[in-house]
């Protein structure tokens, strides 16, 4: 089978920067998986998921998805994937509503089936009796959930989302979790970032570690933690793997 995500020897040097923020990473993502990028503070996993977005040009290296190849189909790729970014993208004196309506035409949604997308996702995620309330007024969790909705509208084949459940109360991310594992269901395939260990660990069929710009592990969640002796989840492996130092750099 042919991967959906197929990275071969990506490289990401920033502009006056002295490293590599992504070195030499390659990588293969099938069709339906949840796939989780775990990585200390500066691993370049926000990098690799912006390259792929089409955020960040990549400094050297190839990758396609879908079959669609990242320098002469960008177009398509963008018509295909969604993206969650970590910052909320929503303005802020807009309702939810008029927020998911503006970022669904972008996606070229329109007319009755826009404004039914936009009350089913409201609805799946507890916010339909809020829909006509500013964004200003939200909390954190509510949000987060309204920046997720305005990354799935158009239904996208692959979707990318760099830490999702950050700063959300417990019951905001099981309807996060829970919405995102019907998506997949659905036939999404899923790339994500988080620091939310024990999450992924339920989350994700594939997860890869990412340091310093490398992948050091790619495998299911439990055969990763059977490889690390005395691993009880993952946390240890990902300890043992990252090591316990601090990763702060500016
Ligand atoms: N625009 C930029 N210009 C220069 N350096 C950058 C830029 N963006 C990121 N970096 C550097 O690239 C490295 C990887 O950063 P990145 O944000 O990809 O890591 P991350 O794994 O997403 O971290 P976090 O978990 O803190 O979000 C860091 O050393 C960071 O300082």
């Amino acid at each position: 089978m042919q991967p959906i995500i197929k990275i071969e020897s990506l490289s990401k040097k920033y502009k006056d920067a002295e490293m590599y923020s992504l070195n030499d990473v390659s990588l293969d993502i099938n069709e339906g998986q949840i796939f989780g990028l775990l990585g200390p503070n500066g691993a370049g996993k926000t990098t690799l998921i912006s390259m792929l977005c089409g955020l960040v040009k990549p400094t050297s290296g190839h990758f396609t998805i879908d079959g669609l190849d990242y320098q002469h189909q960008a177009s398509k790729i963008k018509k295909i994937i969604g993206v969650v970014p970590q910052e909320y993208a929503l303005y802020p004196t807009l309702t939810a509503r008029e927020n998911l309506h503006y970022f669904g035409s972008m996606y070229g949604l329109k007319g009755s089936d826009l404004k039914d997308k936009v009350i089913v996702a409201l609805d799946l995620l507890g916010l339909l009796k809020f829909a006509d309330k500013q964004v200003q007024t939200f909390s954190g969790g509510m949000k987060r959930r309204v920046n997720l909705i305005a990354g799935i509208l158009h239904n996208p084949k692959v979707l990318f989302l760099d830490e999702p459940t950050v700063g959300v109360d417990v019951q905001s991310r099981n309807a996060i979790i829970d919405y995102l594992k019907e998506l997949n269901q659905n036939g999404t395939t899923i790339i994500y970032t988080s620091h939310h260990l024990a999450e992924a660990e339920d989350f994700c069929d594939t997860i890869a570690i990412l340091d310093q710009g490398q992948i050091y592990a790619q495998e299911t969640p439990s055969i990763l933690i059977e490889s690390v002796k005395d691993a009880r989840n993952l946390e240890d492996v990902f300890i043992s793997l990252t090591g316990k130092a601090l990763r702060d750099d500016i």
